[in-house]
């Protein structure tokens, strides 16, 4: 049971989808993520508690370009347990990976896409085989003229906590085709057991890609700011980190778990006369809230542009 998934292209974001997924299938005795509690319509586990489960993967490969990343991915792998060990890890030698292969996902650079899947024998590889691409800017489009029309083509846009399965990963639309069930059990599957998983129109993409897939970066500028605002008032660096991190962790929290809105928390912790309000003045001042929304709109229009050809 269960079936061979294989990595094309496994640098950041390969190793953080695949360590969260073998991870999900390790922890069968662990509790679950935060992030798969809150998600009610989904599994939250890769771990079959039941019968065996034709749309868990229990096979993983791994492909990389070069020789010393494939030994790094293996001494990665290697220390998340015999699973993470058995990951098969290979270096240019993609069209063996995708032979070996039932689900594909590509996480390979934008700009590479169409020479990879263009290597000799790999479209006929991928025949009739699930694709999923998380490759920013690459439109489904694109994609599906560089493939067999029986591939079956996906994009999905996870992000960087999938590898401590807190990810947030969208999921174009499926099209419409006999197996369209069983795929959408497929990616439910492996992104759920990874953190938060939703369906969206293709048209959504530049923006999710933007807000959650580069968001991990914006969140950490604004968590970086306010521990060095504390370290600046004499805490200690690792406090400050802290007090900062779990600050932002709770406050999300409150949003996803306790469906509060922001500016309900904001009016709560804003005592009239006291240091909140005088904090958010100075923020206002500042201008942090069309910054940060203006970060979110400059790099949906750049990550539109991602999938185009390089300008000589
Ligand atoms: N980083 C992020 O947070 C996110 C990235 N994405 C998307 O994910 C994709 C990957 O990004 P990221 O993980 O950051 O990039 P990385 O550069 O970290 O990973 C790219 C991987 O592709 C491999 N590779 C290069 N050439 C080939 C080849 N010819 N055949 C097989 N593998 C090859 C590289 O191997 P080697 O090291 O040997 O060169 C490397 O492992 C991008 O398309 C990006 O848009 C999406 C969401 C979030
Ligand atoms: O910066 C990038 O292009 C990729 C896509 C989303 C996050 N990282």
């Amino acid at each position: 049971m269960g079936y061979t998934l294989c990595v094309l292209g496994c640098g950041t974001m390969g190793i953080a989808v695949l360590s969260g997924v073998i991870d999900s299938l390790d922890t069968a005795t662990r509790p679950m993520s935060n992030a798969a509690k809150w998600e009610s319509h989904t599994p939250g586990t890769l771990t079959p508690t039941g019968p065996p489960d034709a749309s868990v993967p229990t096979r993983f490969v791994a492909c990389v370009s070069r020789e010393e990343s494939a030994t790094r991915l293996r001494s990665i792998f290697g220390a998340l347990g015999p699973l993470g060990a058995g990951v098969d890890v290979l270096a240019s030698r993609n069209l063996e990976a995708i032979q070996m292969a039932d689900v594909v996902l590509l996480c390979c650079k934008p700009q590479l896409a169409h020479t990879i899947l263009g290597e000799p024998g790999l479209k006929e590889a991928l025949d009739g085989k699930l694709l999923i691409s998380i490759l920013a800017g690459v439109t489904m489009a694109q994609l599906t003229t560089w493939v067999l029309p029986t591939t079956k083509v996906i994009r999905a846009m996870p992000n960087t906590p999938c590898k401590i399965r807190e990810g947030m990963t969208v999921v174009s639309t499926l099209p419409v085709s006999p197996s369209t069930e069983v795929d959408r059990a497929i990616i439910l599957k492996i992104f759920s057991s990874i953190g938060r998983c939703r369906f969206l129109d293709e048209k959504h993409f530049d923006a999710c890609t933007a807000l959650s897939g580069s968001g991990p970066a914006f969140a950490c500028i604004f968590l970086e700011a306010m521990a060095d605002g504390g370290v600046m008032m004499g805490l200690p660096r690792a406090e400050a980190l802290e007090l900062a991190a779990q600050t932002l962790q709770g406050t999300a929290r409150m949003v996803l778990q306790g469906g509060a809105h922001p500016a309900q928390i904001k009016d709560a912790v804003t005592t009239p006369g006291g240091c909140t309000i005088a904090g958010l003045l100075a923020m206002e001042d500042g201008r942090v809230r069309s910054t940060i929304a203006r970060a979110i709109q400059v790099a949906t229009e750049r990550a539109s542009e991602l999938g185009q050809p390089i300008k000589k």
